[in-house]
């Protein structure tokens, strides 16, 4: 834990940061529209980077005995997050079903695990690997399977350019990776 006088201290190293990315890009950080602007960016990015280092298995921390036996899909699942090659956002869905082995886990949580992996500089494969082994490692499900889609800005606004371009990422575990049928009931269930 950050004693106060430390936080003070690495704000104003992160606000000195962005002053000089302002100054080295030929901006005049002292006009008036720019003065606040390295306060504002520090604070933003204390709050899109605010699970930096947190495990993801934090957000199931309430589970309930169940004895349902069929599969579970919470789809659309709207994520921003922030590619950690160029630091700007990739966003888009998260796609998530296991069938459960006696634990299920409210709904809600699949929302909280995707904003905990979310809140850090990211890679769309990591992501998609960080909320199927969470719930792989607390829940113990038969299966889980674990869809992103995503929009990389850094593709988009930059570099080569390609708006409308969509990476989709996959994991799967347990009985979904070993019965292909079931990764096709996942796929129709999207499509839905
Ligand atoms: N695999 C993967 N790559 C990503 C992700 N987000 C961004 N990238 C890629 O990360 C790569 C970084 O490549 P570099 O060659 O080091 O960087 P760059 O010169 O800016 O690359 P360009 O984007 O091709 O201009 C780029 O190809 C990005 O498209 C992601 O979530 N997963
Ligand atoms: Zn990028």
């Amino acid at each position: 834990m950050k004693t106060v006088e430390q936080t003070t201290a690495s704000n104003t190293a992160l606000e000195q940061s962005i002053r000089t990315i302002l100054q080295e890009i030929g901006e005049n950080p002292n006009r008036e529209g720019l003065l606040d602007t390295p306060a504002r960016v520090a604070r933003m990015y204390r709050e899109v980077f605010s699970q930096v280092g947190v495990n993801p298995e934090n957000a199931l921390t309430t589970t309930f005995e169940e004895s349902y036996e069929g599969s579970i899909l919470v789809k659309d699942i709207s994520y921003f997050t922030f590619c950690e090659h160029h630091l700007i956002p990739f966003y888009g869905t998260a796609h998530i079903a296991y069938i459960p082995n006696g634990k299920i886990v409210g709904l809600s949580k699949f929302a909280r695990l995707v904003e905990l992996t979310a809140a850090r500089p990211q890679v769309q494969e990591r992501m998609t690997t960080q909320i199927a082994e969470a719930i792989w490692n607390v829940l113990k499900p038969k299966g889980v399977i674990v869809s992103l889609e995503g929009t990389h800005l850094c593709m988009c606004a930059r570099g080569v350019k390609k708006p409308g371009s969509a990476t989709v990422t996959i994991v799967k575990k347990g009985v979904y990776a070993e019965q292909e049928e079931l990764c096709q009931e996942f796929q129709r269930s999207l499509t839905r």
